[in-house]
């Protein structure tokens, strides 16, 4: 397997919250996330450019892993840690302005043919789903399930891995099982009764990545 042509992350990225406004992120690195993604949807650029900005700015002050996700310009612009794109985001993103910035790279995938595509960019991590059925985000395919997750991973050998997807506190086990590197959640979180007690949790099971 090609190593990373991105700068590379951590083997282990631990617990990894995908999140839609900086207060969630500022109340998460609170609570000791040190892997987070700002995923705001569907707005102009002029529109998230002010919460990317303070996203940043507190990830910086946490030391904390920071993924934009789609709004890969204004991460460049602002210095983030890291981008995330999906299949048709790498169509119309330019990655080798991404590298050249010294911006990290994950990347969606969903099954073979596109983890092949992926890893052609070599970018910092892979992210792997859906694992589950997920009511988060509507999915064009199937969940891929534990055994196709496994499967992944080991081919991917020791390339730096993310599972997403109607990911529980009560799946997680079943999830690093696989051998997968970082657990990226929504609602496992921000649906919680008490989201605090859900992230310790999550946090105790995961951890927060490696250094
Ligand atoms: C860690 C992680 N994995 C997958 C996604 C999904 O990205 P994408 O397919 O581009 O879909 P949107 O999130 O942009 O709707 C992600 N954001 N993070
Ligand atoms: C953004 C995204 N990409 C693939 S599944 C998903 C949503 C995951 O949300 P949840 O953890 O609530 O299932
Ligand atoms: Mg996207």
């Amino acid at each position: 397997m090609n190593k990373p042509a991105f700068p590379t992350v951590p083997q282990r990225l631990g617990l990894y919250p995908v999140v839609d406004s900086v207060e969630w992120i500022e109340r998460l690195l609170g609570a000791g996330v040190r892997t987070i993604q700002l995923r705001i949807k569907d707005k102009h650029d002029d529109d998230v450019e002010g919460d990317i900005v303070a996203a940043i700015k507190l990830s910086q002050q946490y030391q904390a892993r920071l993924f934009i996700n789609d709004y890969w310009r204004l991460a460049i612009k602002h210095r983030a840690y890291g981008v995330h794109l999906g299949q048709e985001d790498m169509d119309v993103a330019n990655l080798d302005a991404i590298r050249d910035a010294g911006l990290r790279l994950g990347l969606s995938t969903h099954d073979n043919m596109e983890m092949d595509r992926a890893l052609m960019a070599r970018p910092s991590y892979i992210a792997l789903g859906h694992v589950f059925p997920t009511n988060t985000k509507q999915m064009p395919s199937a969940p891929q399930g534990l055994a196709q997750l496994a499967a992944h991973i080991k081919t991917l050998g020791d390339y730096p891995t993310v599972a997403i997807g109607g990911i529980s506190i009560e799946r997680v086990p079943s999830v690093l099982k696989t051998g997968v590197g970082g657990v990226a959640v929504v609602s496992a979180i921000t649906q919680a009764a008490d989201w605090r007690a859900a992230t310790v949790q999550l946090l105790e099971l995961v951890g927060a990545g490696d250094e």
